[in-house]
């Protein structure tokens, strides 16, 4: 049977955006629409007020301003919406000044490399930017991360700036301003710098929250520069304040074009008409995809390379938002989407046999770029091009996916630049508020991600337990079973065995291996 008068029947599209959505191939019933709209009419009554700076985030008694971020003028006080454009222009100037020299690095030279410190909501949107957007060979710093507290990731970064050190800008961005990933990739850079003989203060930038210890090191220390971050944006919508818009503009990239196309997108997904609002439709079909539960998972399949990192940044977005135990009445509810992806026609090499195949626990969302690429494109079949090919694939996929059954979701853009960027921040940041909702959970907070912490905490100083006993114990060997009992922490034996197997990979204790592995000894 044809698709088209489906297709016709539940196609958005909005010439100005640049932006289709397509639901059909969505199973959801003619009355499903209707039968949600009252829901759905809560839901737009709760973003208004969140808009007009409600408390919606009750947990951490916060407001949840990201949408005044891209239109100052709706801030709920005057005194916000002048930090908010006081903030761009400065942002704005900072940039120019690096860009013309007016601001040169510790050497007098002028800054060509941006290295970005964060993680997570800190990382994951100028990670999406840069890579939509960079051009390597242009950009006016070219910029590399650390986004982890792993040794050999920093090692590998660093070696791409060996020698350029005296060029580069280090942006530290920290929210909190206490992550402990980002405090060491703090500290190994100011080593590095250190080593080649720079004075780093010269070369840091800081983005963070008022009264953090990350300020308070930046103000002791003296850093170049100091961005802030408010308490009412979180780390998953945090790409359109400084946190993001800093490291794009230094890199040179339309900041303005990113924080109009999110306007234009709020001011089209603030409509209470739900067949206009295409945040809406989305969180209706997420919900119907997902039975309102998370059944499903999201796979995230955009056509187009420069969008590969869209899946990783709505994957913070989406699970971070929406995974909690609780609702706002405090059931226990265990709610979240599942996202993943990569790319297409990529992932057709990869997994797509088994969505097509194998267990039916998931929608696609398609992302299809119109554009092709600057420039005409030659024939590498008679009359058909590369992407005439990558066009082939998306909708092959989606028809193959269909006949089986599989559900998905077809978000069209025009093209991959600074504006379609802004309106898929923003679409996406509704969505996920209109669905937290629907479903009546806090998608402001992230309680959940203490506990690893916490534990994390502990096991450092387990570690440094466990390095003291060695060494005022000289010439004593002990099993993993024998230092847990002499540290008198018998229940964490595991963990024991786990940090004395890291500190003889890396040289700081001698073992010896015996038979059966858990009689192997261990000594300083
Ligand atoms: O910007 P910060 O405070 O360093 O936090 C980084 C990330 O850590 C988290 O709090 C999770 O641990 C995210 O919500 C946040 O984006």
């Amino acid at each position: 049977m044809s698709t088209w008068s489906r297709f016709k029947k539940h196609y958005y599209q909005n010439a100005d955006l640049g932006l289709a959505l397509d639901i059909s191939r969505i199973p959801f019933p003619d009355d499903f629409l209707a039968a949600k709209e009252s829901a759905l009419q809560q839901a737009y009554t709760d973003m208004a007020a969140l808009e007009k700076g409600a408390i919606a985030n009750p947990d951490e008694n916060r407001m949840v301003g990201h949408y005044w971020l891209r239109a100052p003028k709706l801030a709920p006080t005057p005194e916000l919406a002048k930090e908010i454009s006081d903030t761009l222009a400065t942002i704005k100037s900072f940039a120019a000044d690096v860009h013309s020299g007016k601001i040169l690095s510790s050497t007098g030279q002028k800054f060509t490399q941006l290295l970005v410190i964060g993680i997570g909501g800190s990382a994951l949107g100028p990670q999406f930017v840069n890579h939509a957007l960079g051009q390597p060979a242009a950009d006016k710093l070219v910029v590399s991360f650390f986004d982890n507290t792993d040794p050999d990731g920093i090692d590998y970064v660093l070696a791409s700036l060996a020698g350029k050190l005296p060029e580069t800008l280090a942006v530290v961005i920290s929210k909190s301003g206490g992550t402990a990933e980002t405090r060491n990739g703090q500290l190994e850079a100011a080593a590095a710098f250190k080593a080649a003989g720079l004075d780093f203060t010269k070369h840091y930038v800081a983005v963070t929250g008022a009264g953090s210890k990350l300020e308070k090191t930046a103000i002791d220390q003296k850093w170049l520069a100091r961005f802030p971050m408010w308490d009412w944006v979180g780390g998953r919508t945090s790409e359109l304040s400084a946190v993001g818009l800093l490291p794009a503009a230094l890199q040179g990239i339309d900041i303005q074009a990113i924080l109009d196309g999110a306007a234009a997108m709020d001011v089209i997904s603030r409509s209470t008409k739900t067949a206009e609002n295409p945040a809406a439709l989305l969180a209706l079909m997420w919900y119907y995809a997902t039975d309102g539960k998370g059944t499903k998972d999201m796979v995230i399949l955009p056509y187009k390379d420069r969008l590969l990192l869209f899946s990783r940044y709505l994957q913070q977005l989406v699970m971070e938002s929406l995974g909690k135990e609780r609702d706002l009445k405090g059931n226990v509810v265990n709610q979240g989407i599942a996202v993943y992806g990569n790319k297409g026609s990529t992932d057709q090499h990869a997994y797509v046999q088994q969505l097509r195949d194998g267990v039916n626990n998931f929608f696609v969302t398609f992302i299809e770029v119109l554009k092709d690429r600057e420039g005409a494109s030659f024939d590498v079949d008679p009359g058909v091009t590369t992407g005439d090919y990558l066009q082939g694939f998306y909708l092959g996929t989606r028809d193959a996916l269909s006949e089986s059954n599989r559900s998905s979701v077809s978000i069209t853009v025009a093209d991959v630049s600074p504006r379609t960027l802004g309106i898929l921040i923003a679409l996406y940041e509704r969505v996920v508020g209109l669905y937290a909702s629907l479903v009546g959970i806090n998608a402001y907070h992230q309680p959940g991600v203490e506990a690893g912490k916490k534990a994390a905490g502990a096991v450092i100083d387990l570690k440094l337990k466990i390095t003291e006993k060695l060494k005022s114990s000289a010439g004593q060997t002990f099993t993993a079973d024998s230092l847990a009992t002499a540290l008198a922490v018998p229940e964490k034996t595991e963990l024991v065995f786990k940090v004395l197997e890291h500190l003889a990979a890396n040289g700081s204790v001698k073992k010896t291996t015996n038979t059966p592995w858990f009689e192997s000894t261990y000594a300083s």
